[in-house]
């Protein structure tokens, strides 16, 4: 088993683009598990039955800027909350964990459900205004017409949601390094979390 880095984390808080770097820099695999709730949310605004969709996906349904919207990300959250869904999604995402090359994956539940062995473990956080922020700027410049006060009414649904439900709520992990970006640049986030793991390497 190669060495696993779980990084958790709500809404814009950066750390997919801390997994992808990392994952580049290190040479390991990297694991987005918000898309495959995204892509059981999708399929459930398509009229699939969440926990059907959950069993059926394939990589093909990973794809795509159609995962990266507003709706799709509520979706992904409502489907979240459903113990079967998250079920069926486990062994996968273990499986990918264990791979031999190394593994990062970034999601809500990595540290304290999916990979609670993990050798490194991360919670990156920032204010609610500056992921809001953050994902805004980002949603704008992908086009999509969207204002700041929206983007920030969804965010904190769906923290609220993803804290509260009852199958793995996001939380860190008690042996997770928590690392709060609100000012800190991208460089700064990710200096931050390679500090972390080369001492434990
Ligand atoms: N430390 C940071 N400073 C400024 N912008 C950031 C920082 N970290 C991430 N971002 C930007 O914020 C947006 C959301 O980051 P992302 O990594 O997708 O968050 P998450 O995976 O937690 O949802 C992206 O546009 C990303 O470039
Ligand atoms: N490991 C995970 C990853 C995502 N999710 C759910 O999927 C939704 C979308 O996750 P995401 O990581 O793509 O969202 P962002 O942080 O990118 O906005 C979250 O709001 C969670 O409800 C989860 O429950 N467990």
């Amino acid at each position: 088993m190669g060495f696993t880095i779980a990084i958790d984390g709500p809404a814009a808080s950066g750390k997919g683009t801390i997994s992808r770097q990392l994952a580049e820099f290190y040479g390991y695999a990297h694991l987005d598990t918000g898309l495959l709730y995204r892509a059981v949310g999708k399929k459930m605004l398509d009229g699939v039955e969440p926990i059907e969709a959950a069993h059926s996906l394939r990589a093909e349904d990973l794809d795509g800027d159609a995962l990266r919207t507003p709706a799709v990300a509520q979706a992904a959250s409502k489907v979240a909350v459903i113990p079967e869904v998250r079920q069926a999604l486990l062994d996968f995402q273990r499986a990918f964990a264990r791979r031999s090359g190394g593994a990062v994956l970034d999601g809500r539940d990595i540290g304290t459900v999916i990979c609670p062995d993990a050798d490194v473990k991360l919670f990156v956080t920032a204010s609610p205004e500056v992921r809001a922020g953050r994902r805004h700027a980002e949603l704008v410049e992908r086009g999509m017409d969207v204002d700041y006060d929206t983007v920030l009414s969804d965010v904190r649904e769906r923290d609220a949601r993803d804290m509260g439900r009852a199958d793995a709520p996001l939380r860190p992990a008690e042996d997770a390094l928590q690392i709060d970006t609100s000012e800190m640049t991208i460089e700064d986030a990710v200096s931050a979390a390679r500090a972390a793991i080369d001492a434990k390497r």
